[in-house]
């Protein structure tokens, strides 16, 4: 089979596709793959970094406004369908996916113009701009949460899960902690603010440093790519605990979840499908800052079923910051029972139900 796939923007978009891409090179070696995003986008270092043929095009977002800037993205969407049309008629691919992000527009739209069967992956609750748009065109609408298909013709959607949850589950032990310094026989709390980082998680993290020298469990904390020459400046200054590793940004996230107690985050969807799949108890801290509030409503699948703690951005400080740590991680029921109900949200053989998805179409 041949399959285009384009997704991206930011890890949670990509990373759904990168998964989908390795479990079906495992399992049909045979497939070929072509990927199609932006260069501006994450995608063009992670898709990168991997074996899978990437070709970019120039693309923007609307804003919600209105704008002349909307003016020049519906001029660059319909150069780039056409260049989109272009790449899809030489490569032939049996079907095309999208995993969200605005670069999907005018490439899924493409595809369905040219007849070639066509899927959207939605990783939210409430959907984006562009999959409400795409939902149209395409044959099939991929969803993680049975609230996302109340945006969708009822006909096109099937529930699959997050791809990248399969992925985490079948990662190998892998002795990471050890490799950024951290014991492997104490609770550790993973600390990360989606995949680009978050200031006002950096802020309460760099203010509770002088704490986490005291507890008994240890700190991963990821920065994220910009803002980490900035926390390092802070952390010189306030002085690092032995127990707290900071880097800022880890690419093997599968093999470094699976050896974590907790999980403290924004609540992108991506990495809620993880956190579910390996049954990993969570503090969230949704993003005010996203289309339609949707991560507060992400979060609210986990916490409405005691499977995690929302902290709202707001009410965000070191000391609330430190107290649902110590109340999770400090009291060892609640923490099996957190694990317990996270574990039995999650769905493991996503990329499995996508991929029949795809095959079907293909063979039609
Ligand atoms: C600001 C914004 O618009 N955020 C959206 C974006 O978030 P974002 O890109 O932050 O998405 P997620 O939190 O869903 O996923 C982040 C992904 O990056 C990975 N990771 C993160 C840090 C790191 O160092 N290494 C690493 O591999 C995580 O394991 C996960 O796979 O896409 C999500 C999925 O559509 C949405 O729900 C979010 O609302």
């Amino acid at each position: 089979m041949k399959i285009v796939v384009s997704g991206g923007g930011t890890g949670g978009h990509i990373y759904p596709a990168l998964a989908l891409i390795r479990t079906i090179k495992e399992k049909h070696p045979e497939t070929s793959f072509l990927y199609i995003g932006t260069e501006k986008g994450l995608e063009s270092k992670l898709v990168t970094r991997e074996d899978i043929p990437f070709r970019s095009i120039e693309i923007t977002g609307f804003k919600r406004s209105i704008s002349m800037e909307n003016v020049k993205t519906v001029m660059r969407f319909l150069k780039g369908v056409k260049e989109c049309k272009k790449m899809l008629k030489k490569f032939k691919p049996d079907v095309v996916i999208g995993t969200g992000g605005y670069v999907c527009g005018p490439v899924v739209y493409a595809a369905a113009k040219l007849g070639i069967p066509t899927v959207i992956h939605e990783q939210n609750s409430v959907p984006g701009l562009t999959n409400k748009f795409l939902s149209k065109y395409v044959e099939k609408v991929a969803i993680c949460f049975e609230e996302a298909g109340s945006f969708f013709p009822e006909s096109k959607v099937v529930l699959t899960g997050n791809p990248r949850a399969s992925e985490v589950v079948s990662a190998k032990p892998s002795r990471a902690l050890e490799s950024f310094g951290l014991s492997e026989n104490k609770k550790t709390v993973l600390i990360f603010g989606g995949s680009r980082g978050a200031r006002p998680i950096n802020e309460a993290v760099v203010q509770s440093l002088s704490e986490f020298a005291s507890r008994p469990y240890q700190v991963l904390y990821i920065t994220g790519d910009v803002h980490f020459e900035q926390v390092q400046r802070e952390v010189e200054a306030a002085g690092k605990p032995e127990n707290v590793a900071i880097l800022p940004f880890i690419h093997n996230m599968p093999e470094v979840l699976v050896e974590c107690d907790l999980v403290v985050s924004r609540a992108g969807a991506t990495t809620l499908a993880e956190l579910t799949a390996l049954g990993v108890p969570s503090v969230l801290i949704p993003s005010p800052y996203v289309t339609n509030n949707h991560q507060e409503k992400n979060a609210r699948s986990l916490t409405d079923h005691g499977a995690a703690i929302m902290l709202p951005e707001k009410e965000l400080n070191s000391a609330s910051l430190l107290k649902n740590l110590d109340d999770v991680l400090l009291n060892e029921k609640e923490w099996e029972r957190m694990k317990e109900a996270a574990a039995h949200l999650g769905i493991k053989d996503a990329s499995e139900r996508l991929y029949a998805v795809m095959a079907e179409l293909a063979n039609k």
